[in-house]
């Protein structure tokens, strides 16, 4: 049986004082590829933010990746963080620096020293979202996809054991957003798991996979019939 990397029971999600989700109950295990649906508001990136440690768990139990939510501290965060890799709809990339230095400035910042290693790291990832002659270039100089791309390869960096994307292909036309998609489906071959968060039913068409929901202030499966 495949380890679990996130598992939550009875959670409820909060924004503030306000219930976005209730008595939510999930186990995603290594390997999957999952997505998370639901209308705006109905609370896909709340969900997000509470894996990531950006909204407390105060109701119910979660693990992810080995780090119990509810026991959660300040001081833990960096650590869970280093250990998810984490997409965003706005890429989210450091204006000031070439693609090379904001990847270098995320491998100092969680503690890499060995400069070879580095450099060798960074390719590494580059090569995996077919960036790697790219690295010069700065952010501005790329298109939207290929910004994207980046910050996928930012996520890989520390080789986490979970990738949460959230409406990673928002700001994307059709067809780079399938172009990213295609990056995120390699990544999740070679054994990543993936939690993504999207609008986009034309993708979940074409890359049918497990698929949650959010509505209702609940999280469930639904089954995609077949068109
Ligand atoms: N920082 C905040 N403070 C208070 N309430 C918030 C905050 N962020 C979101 N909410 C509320 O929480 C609920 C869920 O919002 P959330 O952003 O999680 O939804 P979503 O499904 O991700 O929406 P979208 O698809 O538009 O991104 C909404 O009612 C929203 O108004």
């Amino acid at each position: 049986m495949a380890e679990s990397v996130l598992k939550l029971k009875e959670v409820s999600v909060f924004q503030k004082e306000n219930l976005v989700l209730n008595d939510i109950n999930l186990e995603i295990k290594k390997g999957e590829f999952i997505y998370l649906i639901g209308k705006t508001g109905s609370g896909k990136s709340s969900f997000m933010k509470t894996l990531y440690g950006d909204l407390p768990l105060n109701h119910g139990e979660g693990s992810i990746v080995d780090f119990d939510l509810r026991k959660l501290k300040e001081k833990d965060i960096p650590f869970l963080r280093r250990k998810l890799g984490i997409v965003f709809q706005d890429f989210k990339l450091l204006p000031d620096r070439s693609i090379n230095n904001n990847l270098l400035f995320v491998l100092k910042a969680t503690g890499w020293k060995d400069k070879t290693k580095m450099d060798t790291q960074v390719e590494t990832v580059l090569d995996k979202v077919g960036m790697k002659t790219k690295g010069f270039k700065f952010p501005h100089e790329l298109s939207g996809g290929e910004q994207q791309r980046i910050a996928i390869a930012r996520a890989l960096l520390n080789d986490p054991e979970l990738i949460l994307a959230d409406e990673p292909t928002g700001n994307l036309d059709p067809q780079t957003s399938v172009e990213v998609m295609k990056v995120l489906q390699e990544i999740n071959k070679t054994g990543r798991t993936i939690l993504m968060a999207t609008h986009d039913y034309a993708l979940i068409l074409k890359y049918p996979s497990k698929t949650l929901k959010c509505d209702g202030n609940k999280v469930f499966e639904v089954v995609q019939k077949a068109v």
